[in-house]
């Protein structure tokens, strides 16, 4: 399998390459040269296999040669054993078309879990292959870091800089990252918000003084693997509910576009999905993207689901590429006259590709808190402030009755207990698992919204590639 850059000009890649390049050196995201397409009927041959072994068998026309068959399933069963849940993403039944796909069960409660224990398994494997060192720069508006530091934490060969936007992620997201004591690890709290911290992080894949020193690599979503991993969990739910034989809609929390990209990559290899739910928050450029092309990002306003506050989606940039024809050169002209005006609109294709299975919603303040209490007092369920905002855009859609709507619960209502209190009156607990959280001490840096400042910081601290 080989990798394409959506900016057209980088050098093609397989997924080794890709996975350890993170973006691409054209400032653009790598996407497969084409889908890899699964049939009706080896679709329906997946029904029933344990997850590890699904995720092997989606991922491996990814992974190409990088991997062997027997590498790829150890390092699934390895990745996924650390779940909480034997079905590692299990399916609850709201009422008779609504679902919800938990992807919280993993070590740090958040979706990114199932993606990030892979990821940092296929980090080992090629760096111990390469004998080389890898510094890891992330941006985070709660979960991925500390998904991301749990995986490499106290990994050979690997330095992790995480990015979190100050003040901006809950309390319980803020110390999984901070508590967690490991030489590698580096926490770094900036003024500013989500989106500075992201376009820092993309600045330094081509700050020569950077990357003439260090291998830099990604954590985000930006990086294939994270995509890759998470496009299994749309199979593994679609096939409980009747796939291939019947069609199955999604309502997705979103912010970067990762998730919900994932199942449009689903949908492109064979799964019959009929339509794919954008929910955003009131930082709503994706939505108003979908509905009337503009996609333009104005400031971003804090909100009670804190993951989802982003108001520059990087992977719409893969979604525009490919229904636009993927032209690599015009995409690149696209997204220059966006990184200077931070406002672009899209082309007729893009917005007639999208809408052949993208549709969204957006929830404010008391759309979220009226969600959260329909599935305490409907389904006894206990949901998180972004998993709510899907459910909301679920429970708006314009979907064929018989079709199973499935919302993914993408993070641990205990994540976001405040939020979840004020709506239903009741403090999630933390799981177990998480251990004794509010008793560690926190370690990190503030360090102002400035690249300079933050580059240097990094340079100082990261091990050379060799
Ligand atoms: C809990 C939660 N829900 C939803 C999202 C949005 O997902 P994505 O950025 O892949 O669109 C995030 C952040 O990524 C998140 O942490
Ligand atoms: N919501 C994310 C933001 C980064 O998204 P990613 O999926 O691109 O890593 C977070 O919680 O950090």
């Amino acid at each position: 399998m080989e990798y394409i850059s959506t900016r057209g000009s980088a050098l093609a890649l397989d997924f080794e390459g890709v996975t350890l390049a993170g973006l691409a050196s054209d400032g653009g995201l790598y996407l497969p040269r084409e889908w890899p397409q699964f049939s009706e009927a080896e679709i329906a041959d997946m029904a029933g296999l344990p997850y590890a072994e699904l995720a092997a068998r989606i991922m491996a026309p990814f992974v190409g040669d990088s991997l062997s068959e027997e590498e790829l399933l150890s390092l699934c069963q390895q990745a996924y054993g650390r779940f909480a849940h034997d079905a590692v993403t299990p399916l609850v039944q709201l009422d008779e078309r609504q679902w919800l796909l938990e992807l919280f069960h993993g070590p740090t409660l958040a979706f990114k879990d199932v993606a990030l224990q892979l990821l940092g398994l296929l980090f080992e494997t090629f760096l111990s292959r390469r004998k080389s060192n890898l510094t890891i720069v992330g941006a985070t508006s709660g979960d991925t870091g500390s998904a991301a530091i749990d995986a490499v934490a106290g990994r050979e060969g690997v330095d992790i800089f995480m990015l979190h936007p100050n003040g901006r992620v809950s309390d319980v997201q803020r110390r999984q990252m901070t508590t967690v004591r490991a030489p590698n690890v580096h926490n770094i709290a900036i003024e500013g918000s989500f989106d500075d911290a992201q376009a820092m992080v993309k600045r330094m894949f081509s700050d020569e003084s950077l990357t003439s020193r260090f291998h830099i690599g990604a954590v985000n979503s930006i990086n294939w693997a994270r995509l890759m991993a998470q496009v299994v969990y749309y199979f593994a739910s679609a096939l409980q509910l009747g796939a291939p034989h019947r069609e199955v809609a999604f309502s997705v929390p979103t912010g970067n576009f990762g998730d919900v990209f994932a199942g449009y990559v689903a949908a492109k290899m064979g799964l019959p999905i009929s339509q794919l739910i954008v929910a955003t928050n009131v930082n709503d450029i994706l939505h108003r993207a979908l509905t009337d092309g503009d996609y333009s990002a104005g400031t971003v306003t804090p909100t009670a689901a804190p993951s989802m506050d982003i108001q520059v989606s990087s992977n719409f940039e893969r979604l525009l590429f490919d229904c636009g024809g993927r032209d690599g050169s015009a995409m690149a002209e696209q997204m220059r006259g966006f990184e200077t005006t931070k406002a672009m609109q899209l082309t007729n294709s893009q917005r007639e590709g999208a809408a052949q299975l993208f549709t969204s919603a957006r929830a404010d303040a008391d759309d979220m808190a009226r969600a959260i209490r329909w599935a305490h007092d409907h389904s006894c369920q206990v949901i998180d402030p972004h998993t709510a905002i899907g459910l909301h855009a679920a429970q708006q859609a314009d979907i064929a009755t018989s079709t199973p709507i499935v919302t993914l619960a993408t993070a641990h209502p205990a994540k976001f207990r405040d939020a979840v209190e004020r709506a239903i009156g009741l403090r999630p607990d933390l799981p177990t698992r998480v251990g004794d959280l509010f008793a560690r001490e926190e370690a990190y840096t503030e360090l102002p919204g400035e690249y300079d400042t933050v580059r240097d910081f990094i340079a100082e601290r990261a091990t050379p590639a060799n």
